[in-house]
């Protein structure tokens, strides 16, 4: 994919206006195409090209989600005790949220050097060409975006929303860690910060909300651009029009994650990856979009907590190997991924040479 400057964004920007009315065009313009789309063929889910789905009830969940995590980097889980009227409740106020007029949607816009708020995936300004997408980044309160968008009478069921939903999915995420830890032959010992973690519940973590108007001609357009989440983990809600896919080697295809009713699909992040040295894999994944249909996704991203260097457990490290990865904070991390993009994770990895210098 075509790759720019900071200073040609900046002109691609002026060149196209920063949000444009999807509902209002009949072929996507060339603001929107992109070239590369069919680099690898697209295939439908069946056998072995099927996301594994793992049932947190089962007795054999620990190396369900072990085997997912490094065979595939992504899994579905059900049996996860989230409520459907909480998922279905999301979706509707995710919904109302980019239904709302674009002028409105722009008072909560994201600014400069912000997380969170209202616009375009912050990994558009590495590519020449504009996605067929909205986002909403919520890290923190929802309070402060929803009184810009709405009259304090109309705000209050967004919010409980959210913030009901954030609970929920603090909780999913610190056992869906712990069983990643524990199918590494991980206790909480070997890992410093995980055992006050599971204590207080506490994984900080960032809710993206995705729109993805119908498109008129889905295979000039990406939604969302191929990508890894720069988490420890990341639990996706997709609503029913399938868009999800993700990378699979030899040969590379792109594998749809169909929409499963009362199914969460969970993504390993990068963060997973270092800390276990290479052996779970963060799944590259992207969006595509549909001629007729709407769809809408909330991607819960958690991370660990601000201060916590993550690297290679000890444990995971081969006596004669050394850790594959630098260790890094998860702000770090999220530096190095705004400016270097999908090399992030190769920029903090520590070579063999580099390796065998050091210790000797
Ligand atoms: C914490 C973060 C991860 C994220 C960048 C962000 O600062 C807030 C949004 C996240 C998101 C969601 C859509 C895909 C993604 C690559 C992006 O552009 O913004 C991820 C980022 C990430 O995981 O690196
Ligand atoms: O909408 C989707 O299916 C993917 C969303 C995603 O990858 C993200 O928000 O990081
Ligand atoms: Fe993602």
């Amino acid at each position: 994919m075509p790759s720019v400057s900071d200073e040609s964004f900046r002109n691609l920007r002026l060149r196209h206006p920063r949000h444009f009315e999807f509902e209002s065009v009949r072929e996507v313009p060339d603001s929107h195409a992109w070239p590369d789309l069919h680099d690898h063929p697209s295939v439908e889910p069946s056998g072995p090209d099927s996301v594994p789905v793992v049932d947190l009830a089962s007795p054999d969940a620990v190396p369900r989600v072990g085997r997912a995590c490094e065979e595939w980097g992504v899994f579905q889980v059900t049996g996860h005790g989230v409520p459907s009227d909480l998922l279905d409740r999301l979706e509707s106020q995710t919904r109302r949220l980019f239904s709302l007029p674009t002028h409105q949607k722009l008072k909560a816009a994201r600014s400069p050097g912000n997380i969170s708020g209202y616009g375009l995936a912050p990994i558009s300004s590495f590519f020449s060409k504009l996605m067929w997408s909205e986002g909403f980044t919520i890290a923190g309160s929802p309070l402060e975006h929803a009184r810009k968008l709405w009259r304090p009478e109309d705000s209050g069921e967004f919010c409980d929303v959210i913030e009901e939903y954030k609970e929920v999915m603090k909780e999913l995420a610190g056992r869906l860690l712990h069983l990643m830890l524990l199918s590494l032959g991980l206790t909480e010992e070997d890992i410093s910060w995980a055992g006050p973690v599971r204590e207080t519940g506490d994984l900080p973590a960032v809710l993206q909300l995705n729109s993805y108007p119908a498109c008129p001609e889905p295979d000039r357009a990406i939604g969302l651009a191929a990508h890894t989440d720069s988490s420890l983990l990341t639990v996706l809600y997709q609503s029913s029009t399938s868009g999800l896919q993700v990378l699979r080697p030899d040969p590379a295809r792109w594998v749809t994650v169909p929409p499963l009713p009362g199914a969460l699909v969970v993504n390993v992040g990068d963060l997973s990856h270092i800390l276990s040295n290479g052996q779970f894999w963060s799944v590259l994944h992207r969006a595509v979009v549909n001629r007729t249909r709407h769809r809408l996704s909330a991607a819960y991203i958690c991370g660990p907590p601000a201060h916590v260097k993550v690297s290679p457990v000890d444990k995971l490290v081969g006596p004669s190997e050394g850790p594959a990865y630098r260790a890094v904070t998860w702000p770090e991390y999220l530096g190095l991924k705004r400016k270097l993009f999908n090399k992030a994770l190769a920029s903090i990895k520590i070579s063999k040479e580099e390796w065998e210098g050091r210790s000797n």
